[in-house]
């Protein structure tokens, strides 16, 4: 396929001035997808319906003077926790993490999720997000201090009436570009050594091309 005949793909990644991978993590029915839609489309169809495999969401941000494209990965959460595949985690740059504020059991599997996490992207910034309070108000008042420790951000949020949710998305998007452009991890520090090679060497940057057919079309199991 020649990426270069779908102006839509083609566009936005030689019109951003940085790339970033940001993943959402959390058991199902939680929101994950119900929040990228709200943020992405304004939008809240309160419908269920259980994401399939995988769902990939492209963003352009800006992020001080820097246009920001951004790839949101959106997988389904699964009833009891199963690991997610590795290439649901590759090159992310943050992280999500999901709990609904009406099931305990969604935030004790937090736990589960993180360590999951670190396993694959130990240094990534990531934060734990209390979803659907507008269900029940009250819980603003709680502590929830899975994360503390870790020093992980908490946002109470509500993707039904959009509480906190730009605020939420809009640090996270910072803080992944601040991770890319600043690696802690040493992979990631090779990586973004190799990209910029790659950039200097000039016009030909067909690595480029690659990354944009294996985002199009993932294939998890
Ligand atoms: N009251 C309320 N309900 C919400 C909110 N966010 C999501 N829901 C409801 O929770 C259900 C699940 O939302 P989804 O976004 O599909 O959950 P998910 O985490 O993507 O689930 P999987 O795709 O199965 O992993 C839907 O019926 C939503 O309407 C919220 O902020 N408040
Ligand atoms: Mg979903």
């Amino acid at each position: 396929i020649d990426v270069g005949s779908i102006p839509e793909l083609d566009q936005k990644k030689y019109d951003a001035d940085e790339h970033v991978k940001i993943i959402c993590l959390g058991d199902s029915a939680v929101g994950k997808s119900k929040l990228m839609e709200r943020f992405l489309m304004d939008e809240y169809r309160p419908q269920q319906l259980s994401t399939y495999a995988l769902t990939l969401y492209k963003y352009t941000a800006t992020v001080g003077n820097k246009m920001v494209a951004v790839d949101f990965w959106d997988t389904a959460g699964q009833e009891r926790f199963q690991s997610m595949h590795p290439s649901y985690y590759h090159k992310a740059h943050a992280c999500i993490m999901v709990f609904d504020v009406q099931r305990k059991i969604t935030y004790k599997n937090l736990a589960n999720w993180y360590k999951e996490l670190r396993e694959y992207r130990p240094e990534i910034p990531c934060c734990v997000v209390a979803n659907k309070i507008d269900a029940d108000l009250k819980v603003t008042q709680r502590s929830f201090n899975f994360g503390k420790k870790q020093g992980l951000p908490f946002y109470f949020v509500s993707a039904a009436d959009g509480t906190n949710v730009v605020k939420m998305f809009r640090d996270m998007i910072k803080r992944a570009v601040d991770y890319k452009q600043n690696p802690s991890d040493f992979m990631d520090e090779v990586l973004q050594e190799l990209e910029n090679f790659d950039l200097e060497k000039g016009e030909d940057n067909s690595e480029a091309d690659e990354d944009e057919l294996k985002t199009d079309s993932p294939k998890l199991d």
